[in-house]
């Protein structure tokens, strides 16, 4: 037996290169297998990076769309700076004529313009007489796949991927939920991952329902001087023009299975629907035929994701848009594979969704934008933080310290909406009477104040300078949980701090501390100082959370630690809460966006002017915070990019 590398792939299209460049940049040894890169339908499409004019419509499949084509610039010029090799990417917009009035044609959408009958005849001249109208998409464009496909390849080669050309997979031998390993045409490899982005011929090697769909193009020479600059997606027919003259013209949709080769039929449907909308090309030279299969899916969505073997990745299944898809699923692969971390939007390109009643499953998590309705991009039902098997909706939680009066605290944790508060064991314990105003900080009637039939209390151990002291105090904390009926509340917010200044805590106690309390069952979620090693030491040792913290503890100075905090956030399998020090919403979103599950916030609460105020705000940016990093940022550029691109703009 030959045993490879730590991750192989199967598949040497644009998928299985994008995702192989993607995990060698970030520091895996990977291999890939490849039958036959020039039978890939990544060298056989149109490059088109085209989700407007594709039509898709709202939902995680276009949202998924548009995240690509959003990462397509700086994509591509990372793979060319890679290789020198120029992918021919293009944001050229695209022109959809159209030969029936049959919608309406008004809109206010800001990426899809219409232009009447005159309108797109002075646009483009030379449309067929029968073009009546056309959209105008100018926000998609086009890349030239065959450039891509060879610089990926390239990319992969120099960065150490190890392609394996001429090697057939012939079966995937899998032993109790694990693949074991792979049978191929140079005999049987192992590896640690098995990532499977063998585009139609995927269901040869596993019962996915993937089919291929033929599609034949062509390729003619465009005169010099001609007008056709953009790509037009006509009704069955689209024309895209490349920068130096060659003219790809698609193309047909046919369920042959695997019939190969140009047919007679298939050329003239080709031809005859493309000089119908382009009448000049007619008398253009043909340059070149070819044909090649679309993956499509029952669905006609791609397959995305775990399958039901751990180690085993699926990463095809991208139909008419895999060369646009490629960005977005080597990114989310890549997460994956190397960090552990499932993406939401990949709840809606799982495999098993087939195996469900209803052909098309819209799981959970729709970031489906609704106009008017921003409330639905994130309700309650479908974004949870889950943390020792307890579920929550909020991202926040809070704190009963430092409140005026019990009322202000009431009112705080309400308007907040947080579903866990945190209390000081050993503070509710001294029961010394509560009015700030009156100088009198203690927590008596606290305990009585909150509703913790709809409050998950999440008791601390504040004070604790010792671990030993801590586990005293956590074992207190349990039983002050049950007395006011929380049963089953084994939560313990683990806090050492033997430095009264910076109440920084103490990593070691802390380390011996979390041991100890997760022996005797507790799910412990430890206040650490953002320390990438020994967050993962914690979760090593069993923790529920780490809560790394922004600044120190009542200081609202902000998040001082953001780069160890995104370490932790990147490694970190169980959730990342982060605690103390926020003093504003927009450090609490911030938070969030980078990528934390939870907040913990206290003094900016209770020490606001109206803290109930700023706890709907911190509220507010908490589910801010998470819905933007659901959504994605956009990449950063080094240069402007006009928000109206001059490019395809009417004189
Ligand atoms: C005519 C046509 C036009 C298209 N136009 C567009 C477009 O304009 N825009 C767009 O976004 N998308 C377009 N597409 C779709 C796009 O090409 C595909 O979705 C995408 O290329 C799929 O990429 P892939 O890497 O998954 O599969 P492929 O590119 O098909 O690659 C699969 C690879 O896996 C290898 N392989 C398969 N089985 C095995 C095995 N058992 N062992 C070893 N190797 C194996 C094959 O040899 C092949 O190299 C078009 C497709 C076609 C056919
Ligand atoms: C209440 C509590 O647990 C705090 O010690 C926590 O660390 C929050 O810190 P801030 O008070 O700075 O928000």
């Amino acid at each position: 037996m030959n045993s490879t590398s730590e991750i192989l792939i199967v598949g040497g299209g644009i998928i299985g290169l994008a995702i192989a460049v993607d995990l060698q940049l970030r520091g895996a040894k990977v291999t890939l297998l490849v039958r036959d890169i020039a039978q890939a339908a990544s060298r056989a499409a149109a490059g088109m990076l085209a989700p407007h004019a594709e039509g898709i419509p709202p939902g995680p499949f276009l949202d998924l769309c548009l995240r690509s084509r959003w990462l397509y610039p700086e994509w591509s010029r990372k793979i060319e700076d890679l290789t020198g090799i120029n992918s021919g990417y293009y944001p050229c917009g695209i022109l959809a004529p159209v030969y029936e009035l049959d919608q309406p044609v008004t809109t206010k959408e800001v990426n899809k313009i219409w232009l009447d009958s005159n309108a797109v005849h002075l646009y483009q001249p030379g449309l067929g007489k029968d073009v009546v109208g056309g959209w105008w998409y100018p926000d998609d464009g086009q890349v030239d796949n065959r450039q891509l496909v060879t610089a990926l390849q390239q990319a992969a080669e120099n960065l150490g991927v190890e392609i394996r050309q001429g090697v057939e997979v012939h079966a995937i031998q899998q032993k109790q939920g694990k693949v074991k390993s792979i049978y191929t045409s140079i005999g049987e490899l192992e590896a640690k991952i098995y990532i499977l982005a063998a585009g139609s011929w995927a269901s040869q090697l596993l019962p996915l329902p993937i089919h291929p769909v033929k599609g034949q193009m062509a390729a003619v020479k465009m005169p010099p001087n001609q007008t056709l600059t953009r790509v037009l997606f006509g009704p069955q027919t689209y024309l895209v023009p490349r920068r130096h003259g060659r003219l790809i013209i698609g193309a047909t949709s046919e369920k042959v299975a695997w019939q190969t080769g140009n047919t007679p039929q298939g050329l003239q449907t080709l031809f005859e629907r493309a000089t119908r909308l382009y009448p000049p090309l007619a008398d253009w030279e043909i340059e070149e035929m070819w044909w090649g299969f679309r993956p499509g899916t029952a669905d006609e969505l791609p397959i995305l994701g775990r399958s039901s073997c751990d180690n085993l990745i699926l990463a095809t299944g991208h139909y008419r848009n895999g060369i646009l898809l490629a960005p977005v699923t080597a990114s989310l692969i890549a997460d994956l594979v190397i960090n552990d971390k499932v993406n939401p939007i990949l709840t809606h390109f799982r495999c098993d969704r087939f195996n469900q009643p209803s052909p098309v499953t819209i799981p959970p998590m729709s970031l489906t934008i609704i106009e008017n309705k921003p409330q639905a991009l994130l309700s309650p039902q479908n974004d949870c933080l889950t943390i020792a098997g307890k579920t929550f909706h909020s991202r926040l939680m809070t704190g009963t310290g430092k409140y005026a009066n019990l009322t202000t605290m009431q009112e705080s944790i309400s308007a907040s909406e947080c579903q866990i508060v945190t209390v000081a064991v050993r503070r509710v314990q001294t029961n010394a009477p509560f009015d700030l105003a009156q100088g009198k900080p203690g927590h008596e009637g606290l305990a009585e104040a909150i509703d913790w039939s709809k409050i998950w209390m999440l008791p601390n151990t504040a004070g604790c300078q010792t671990a030993e002291e801590a586990i005293r105090v956590a074992r207190l904390g349990r039983e002050m949980a049950k007395l006011l009926g929380q049963e089953d509340n084994n939560f313990i917010k683990l806090e050492v701090i033997p430095d009264p200044k910076y109440l920084l805590p103490d990593p070691i106690g802390t380390l011996q501390a979390a041991e100890q309390l997760v022996k005797e069952g507790f799910a412990v979620l430890p206040y650490i100082n953002a320390d990438p090693l020994l967050a993962k030491r914690l979760e090593e040792a069993g923790c529920a959370t780490v809560m790394p913290l922004g600044s120190p503890i009542g200081s609202g100075q902000g998040l001082k630690n953001e780069a160890n905090i995104a370490i932790i956030i990147e490694s970190a399998k169980i959730p990342v809460v982060v605690d103390a020090g926020i003093g504003t919403p927009s450090e609490a979103a911030r938070a969030l966006e980078m990528g934390a599950d939870a907040l913990l916030i206290n003094s900016a609460i209770a020490m606001a002017a109206n803290p109930a105020m700023m706890a709907q705000a911190m509220g507010m940016a908490a589910k801010a915070g998470r819905l933007a990093y659901l959504a994605g940022r956009m990449p950063i550029k080094s240069s402007a990019s006009p928000s109206s691109p001059l490019t395809g703009t009417i004189a």
